[in-house]
């Protein structure tokens, strides 16, 4: 079943003359993984806020589960779990309260809706937080209680405005943990946006990446990887300031100081390897094109 059906979607923003997104068609089956990727200005918190009825479209047609949404204004509120990039309407409740009003006003019972709050404290780890207020919470605190507070009361659609901003390394694998199991266990429909390709690799099932209000392309991973064709990342670590010794014409990327990075097709990697001064070589690692690397090849293309 289409949990989203997104028709030549265009937003201008009042008094702007450039479109914040335009001509937007994409569609989201039920239970699928499906990350939005896009650099600053995409247009991909503008979409997610059409998708949730936040915002009008200037033109173009949405319709979640089959009904246009903008004539079925109550359809978000029943069945997304939508976590924006900021949220200040939970500032001045304790988290205990936010989680346990939200599952209750999502239709649980008062009964529920405490077992909810306690299974969800312990899931999301954040069982010490309980009493605090919100607003008295650091960033990555505030964005583990806020997802919590969209997956309360399980609604089968939850929408994610850059669900492991501010996080560290463990919590942001907690959460892709706790989304991957959710998927899993109840068919929950799941969108989020990410900066962080490499991480969303692990998660995501579908993904449109969207460039200056544009959507460059939509795809299942592994038909995007076939688009960057079958190119190998070799990545290589030098003594920093001497540049590695690659066969003529090929231009490797360096990703930080001593750190190169060049795509290869697969014949050219042998003598590519042959070819490398192995004693200034610190690493030499090669896989198969990521995600990173697809987004790149269309964001910078
Ligand atoms: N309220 C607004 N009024 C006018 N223009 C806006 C408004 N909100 C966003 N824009 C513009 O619309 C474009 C898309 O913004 P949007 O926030 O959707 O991008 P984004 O992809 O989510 O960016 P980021 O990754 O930086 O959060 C940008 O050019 C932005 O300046």
């Amino acid at each position: 079943m289409l949990v989203y059906d997104v028709q030549d979607v265009v937003k201008y923003y009042p008094g702007q003359t450039k479109a914040a997104n335009e001509h937007i068609t994409l569609q989201i089956q039920e239970g699928t993984i499906f990350g939005i990727l896009g650099d600053n200005g995409a247009g991909k918190s503008t979409l997610i806020r059409q998708m949730v009825n936040l915002l009008q479209s200037t033109s173009g047609s949405i319709k979640f589960y089959g009904h246009e949404l903008k004539n079925n204004p109550q359809l978000v509120p029943q069945l997304v779990g939508y976590m924006p990039q900021r949220y200040e309407a939970l500032n001045n409740l304790t988290v205990d309260e936010a989680l346990y009003f939200t599952a209750h006003l999502r239709g649980m019972t008062r009964n529920d809706a405490r077992q909810e709050r306690e299974r969800l404290l312990k899931l999301w780890q954040i069982e010490d937080l309980r009493h605090k207020y919100s607003s008295r919470l650091s960033g990555g605190q505030q964005r583990i209680v806020r997802l919590a507070v969209a997956a309360a009361g399980r609604l089968p659609v939850l929408i994610l405005d850059e669900p492991t901003n501010d996080l560290d390394p463990l919590r942001r694998k907690m959460v892709w943990d706790i989304l991957r199991q959710l998927n899993a266990d109840s068919g929950t429909t799941i969108i989020f946006i990410t900066h962080d390709a490499i991480e969303a690799e692990k998660i995501v099932q579908r993904i449109a990446i969207l460039h200056d209000g544009r959507l460059l392309v939509e795809g299942s991973l592994s038909e995007l990887k076939q688009i960057v064709g079958k190119k190998m990342r070799l990545e290589l670590t030098f003594t920093p300031g001497l540049p590695p010794t690659l066969p003529e014409g090929l231009m490797p990327y360096e990703v930080m100081p001593g750190r190169w990075l060049v795509m290869l097709d697969w014949e050219q990697v042998g003598p590519v390897l042959s070819a490398l001064a192995r004693e200034y070589c610190d690493d030499v690692r090669l896989y198969t094109a990521t995600l990173e690397d697809i987004y790149l090849h269309y964001v910078t293309a």
